[in-house]
C-alpha cells in the first residue's frame, strides 16, 4: 500500500481570465475548487492509475468537511486528524496566455496533541505500507525538521520513504531515510543554494546530497523532463514538445507515478517513464491532479532516457 501525507490540505480554486490586471475588479469566467495541497493531487493520481493509497494529515473546519468529501467522493480512503483551526484556501489564476499565479495561504496552527495523534495514526498504516509518499509545505507549529522525523518512523518499518517538499523543512530532513526526493529547478537552487542554468549544474549541484545519504533524486525540468541520480546511474529523461493548459499539480502526479512504479516492483527506467507520462497528462488539462490513461500509453513509447557517464 502506499500512505500518502498532506499536513496542509487546501481547496485549490482555479479561476481562469482573459487578462489578469493589478488593481482592477474582474470577473472569472471558470472557477473550479479541488481538493488539493500537494499530497492530495498525489493520492488523487495514484488512484486513477489504480491503486488504493491511504492519505493522512491535519483537517480542519468547513473547508476540512469540504476537502474530505471530495476524497469519500472518490473513494479516497484517509484518516486524518481533526485540528480546530480551518484548513486552508489555495488560488491559481491562469489568464488567457497561460501564465499562471498561485496563492497560497499558510493554513492552520496544530498543536502537539494533534501531532501526537497524527502519529499514532502513522505508526499503524506504516505497518501495511511498502511506500510513503509526503508532499507539501508543514503546518505553522510544526518542528521544521519534522520530515526528518516521518523518516525515522519510516526506517524503523523498512518503508520506502518518497518527500517533495520545498525550503528549509527539505534541507533540515536530508538523511539517509529518503528514498527519493523530487526538487524542480528552483528548489534545487534553494536547497544547494547554487545558480542551476542547465542540465549539468543540476547534476553536479546534486551529487552531495547521494553523499549525505539520500537515495535517488528526480530534478523535474518542466518541459525539458527530469534528470535522475543514484549512487549507480545519471539519466536524462526526455519528454516529447505538448500543448499545456495548467502544469500545477504536474510535479504532484510525477510523484505519483514514481510511487506507483516502486509499489509495483517496475524498473527504474520505467518508474520515471511512468512519473513524466503522469505529469505531462496532468498539464494537458485545466483540473489539478487529473490524468488520461490514453495520454499515459502515447507518451511511455515517446519519452526517452539517456545515461550519464558517472
Ligand atoms: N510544460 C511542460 N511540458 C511538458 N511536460 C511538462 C511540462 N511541465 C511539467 N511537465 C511534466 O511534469 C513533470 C513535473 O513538472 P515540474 O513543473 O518540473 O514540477 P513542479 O510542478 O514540481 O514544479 C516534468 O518533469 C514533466 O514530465
Ligand atoms: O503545500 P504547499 O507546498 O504550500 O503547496 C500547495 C500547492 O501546491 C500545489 O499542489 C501545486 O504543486 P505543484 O505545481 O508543485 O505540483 C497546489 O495544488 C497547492 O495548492
Amino acid at each position: 500500500m502506499i500512505t500518502v501525507i498532506t499536513f496542509n490540505p487546501s481547496i485549490d480554486r482555479l479561476y481562469k481570465l482573459e487578462t489578469f490586471k493589478i488593481g482592477t475588479v474582474q470577473r472569472a469566467n471558470f472557477v473550479n475548487p479541488t481538493a488539493g495541497g500537494k499530497g492530495l493531487n498525489v493520492a488523487k493520481v495514484i488512484k486513477q492509475l489504480g491503486e488504493s493509497p491511504i492519505c493522512l494529515g491535519f483537517l480542519g473546519g468547513y473547508n476540512g468537511l469540504y476537502i474530505k468529501n471530495e476524497l469519500d467522493k472518490v473513494e479516497i480512503v484517509n484518516n486524518f486528524t481533526e485540528i480546530n483551526g480551518e484548513s486552508r484556501i489555495c488560488l491559481n489564476i491562469i489568464d488567457g496566455d497561460k501564465n499562471s499565479t498561485e496563492i497560497l495561504e499558510k493554513g492552520p496552527r496544530i498543536n502537539e496533541d494533534d501531532i501526537l495523534d497524527f502519529e499514532s495514526k502513522l505508526d499503524k498504516v506504516l505497518e501495511s505500507s511498502k511506500v510513503l509518499v509526503a508532499s507539501g509545505s508543514l503546518s505553522q507549529g510544526m518542528p521544521v525538521d519534522y520530515y526528518k522525523t516521518v523518516g525515522e518512523m519510516c526506517n524503523r518499518k523498512g518503508v520506502k520513504f518518497i518527500l517533495d517538499t520545498s525550503g528549509r523543512s527539505l534541507e533540515m530532513s536530508i538523511s539517509e531515510n529518503l528514498y527519493l526526493i523530487k526538487p524542480n529547478i528552483e528548489e534545487l537552487e534553494l536547497l544547494t543554494h547554487k545558480k542551476i542554468n542547465n542540465k549539468e549544474d543540476a547534476i553536479n549541484a546534486s551529487k552531495f546530497l547521494l553523499e549525505k545519504g539520500v537515495k535517488n533524486i528526480c530534478i523535474s525540468m518542466g518541459k525539458d523532463g527530469m534528470i535522475f541520480l543514484n549512487k549507480e546511474h545519471i539519466y536524462d529523461v526526455k519528454i516529447p514538445k505538448i500543448e499545456v493548459l495548467n502544469t500545477v499539480g504536474s510535479g504532484d502526479s510525477s510523484i505519483a507515478g514514481f510511487a506507483y512504479g516502486v509499489l509495483n516492483d517496475y524498473s527504474l527506467k520505467d518508474c520515471l517513464k511512468l512519473a513524466n507520462s503522469c505529469g505531462m497528462s496532468n498539464a494537458l488539462y485545466m483540473e489539478t491532479g487529473y490524468i488520461n490513461k490514453k495520454d499515459i500509453a502515447l507518451f511511455l513509447n515517446e519519452i526517452k532516457i539517456n545515461e550519464y557517464n558517472y
